[in-house]
């Protein structure tokens, strides 16, 4: 099938990529001229664990190519993906422009029945919007579909090729053929589509990442508790997620939940709730919380050092919102080493792979480092923001020599709280 997915980001791409590989022939559009340029000579331009053996071999084969050129974009596609971004407007809600932009240029380019996909997290009522936009100026049929994505950052290429399920909103059953014809690889596992009205779709979407926004911050106050009452999260967690109500996984505390959909996402929610009068009390204290909890070891490495952390030389592991991902959006330990610099401290900084960006947001103002080791030398103590692989078995004599308190902040809860003490550290850690 012939399938062009305009917006070539972290989902476009994916996106993209996953159905070429079951066969399709793709076509990426982006506006980003630099980013289609790179993406053309064979460069994959974000960092996403699988992705770049799909992406070379599809190219080589011919089946994923890249153009800013909407119309040559779509030319003979049955399927569009709209994989745009949908950034907080000023209000909070989720800005339409890129989408209902896109919508209102599609229009005259079509020259056939063409079903329409909103990829992107679009509030509920989106799809009719697009359609409206469309028809303005359409001259044939189309079908404009709610397929909300749930891929994770990190493990995109996975989730995608395997996902639990996937929803597609839609009342058209010309539609809905065609997009089962589209997935049917995808599910082969057993895992469904769900098939539903485009409204539903969309707020499923929303109440998908608002629930685990909620799950992940209902951890943290436990943690919060925890740390008063004198137990152990990481206990809690384990006795609560074997059941299978519950479910272990998302009950990881630490310092907030971060990255470019959760924060944004609840906040869009909640302002959709605001439009209809209803009053999510919920996501209000979600979005509270989260806000809080991200700087929460901040307090206690101020008692720590006597609240003089000026000219102190803090080492920070981890930039990223989360590992495996270069994707520094709302990540924690940006929040973290501003509220350092604004008390007077210095930062040292590495993480694998996210440094590039957030070199374009700080510049110099913090120092960042080749490898951890490099950021830990001579430094007063470490925090540690994400959890990536390769901070889980540190060299602990190195550290023990190079950390001049042998104070290690850990937002992730990486160590064993007993070994690291007996190692000789000072540990603190979330909600243990
Ligand atoms: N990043 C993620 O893990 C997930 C994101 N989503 C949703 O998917 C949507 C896209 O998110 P991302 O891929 O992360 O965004 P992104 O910012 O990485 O990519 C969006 C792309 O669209 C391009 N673009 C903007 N205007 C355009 C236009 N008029 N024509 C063609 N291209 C244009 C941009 O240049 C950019 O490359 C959002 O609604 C997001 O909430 C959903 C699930 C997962
Ligand atoms: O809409 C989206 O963009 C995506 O948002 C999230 O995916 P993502 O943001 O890539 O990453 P997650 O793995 O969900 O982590 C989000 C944040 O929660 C934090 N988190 C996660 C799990 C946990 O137990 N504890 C915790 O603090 C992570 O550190 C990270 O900052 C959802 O998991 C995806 O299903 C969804 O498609």
């Amino acid at each position: 099938m012939k399938i062009a997915v305009i917006g070539t980001g972290y989902v476009g791409l994916v996106t993209g990529t996953c159905f070429a590989e079951t066969g399709n022939n793709v076509t990426c559009v982006d506006i980003d001229v630099k980013k289609v340029e790179k993406l053309q000579s064979g460069v994959v331009t974000i960092y996403e664990p699988g992705l770049e053996v799909l992406f070379e071999r599809n190219i080589a084969q011919g089946r994923l190519k890249f153009t800013t050129s909407l119309e040559d974009g779509i030319k003979d596609a049955k399927i569009i993906f709209l994989a745009l971004p949908t950034p907080p407007g000023e209000d909070g809600s989720a800005d339409l422009k890129y989408v209902l932009g896109v919508a209102d240029d599609l229009g005259p380019l079509l020259k056939d029945y063409t079903v329409i996909v909103d990829k992107s997290t679009v509030p509920v009522g989106t799809a009719e919007k697009v359609h409206a936009r469309i028809a303005a100026r359409a001259k044939v049929d189309f079908d404009v579909v709610s397929n909300p994505e749930f891929l994770r950052e990190g493990v995109a290429v996975e989730d995608f090729m395997k996902p639990d399920r996937v929803v597609i909103g839609t009342q058209s059953e010309k539609a809905r053929r065609v997009m089962e014809t589209l997935y049917a690889p995808f599910v082969r596992q057993g895992n469904p589509i769900i098939f539903m009205d485009e409204r539903s779709a969309e707020l499923t979407k929303y109440a998908a990442n608002a629930f685990l926004a909620t799950k992940i911050t209902f951890m943290n106050e436990i943690a919060n508790m925890c740390e008063r009452l004198g137990a152990d999260v990481d206990m809690i967690r384990k006795g609560i997620g074997t059941d299978d109500r519950i479910g272990k996984r998302f009950l990881f505390a630490g310092i907030g939940y971060g990255g470019s959909c959760f924060p944004k996402d609840v906040q869009a929610l909640a302002k959709s709730a605001e439009e209809v009068n209803y009053d999510f009390q919920i996501l209000k204290s979600v979005m509270n919380v989260n806000q809080l909890q991200k700087t929460t070891l901040i307090p206690r490495m101020k008692e720590f050092f006597k609240n003089d952390l000026k000219g102190k030389t803090i080492a920070v592991w981890g930039l990223a919102f989360k590992p495996n991902t270069d994707d520094i959006r709302e990540a924690p330990a940006l929040e973290n080493i501003q509220t350092l610099l604004a008390l007077g401290a210095k930062v040292k900084a590495y993480d694998p792979e996210a440094m590039e960006n957030v070199k374009g947001i700080l510049g110099n103002t913090i120092e960042f480092c080749t490898d951890q080791y490099e950021a830990t030398e001579g430094a007063d103590a470490l925090l540690i923001a994400t959890e990536w692989p390769v901070f889980r078995t540190p060299d602990f004599d190195k550290l023990a020599v190079q950390i001049k308190s042998k104070a290690i902040f850990d937002g992730r809860n990486l160590y064993d709280v007993k070994t690291i003490r007996d190692l000789g550290f000072v540990y603190f850690s979330i909600g243990r």
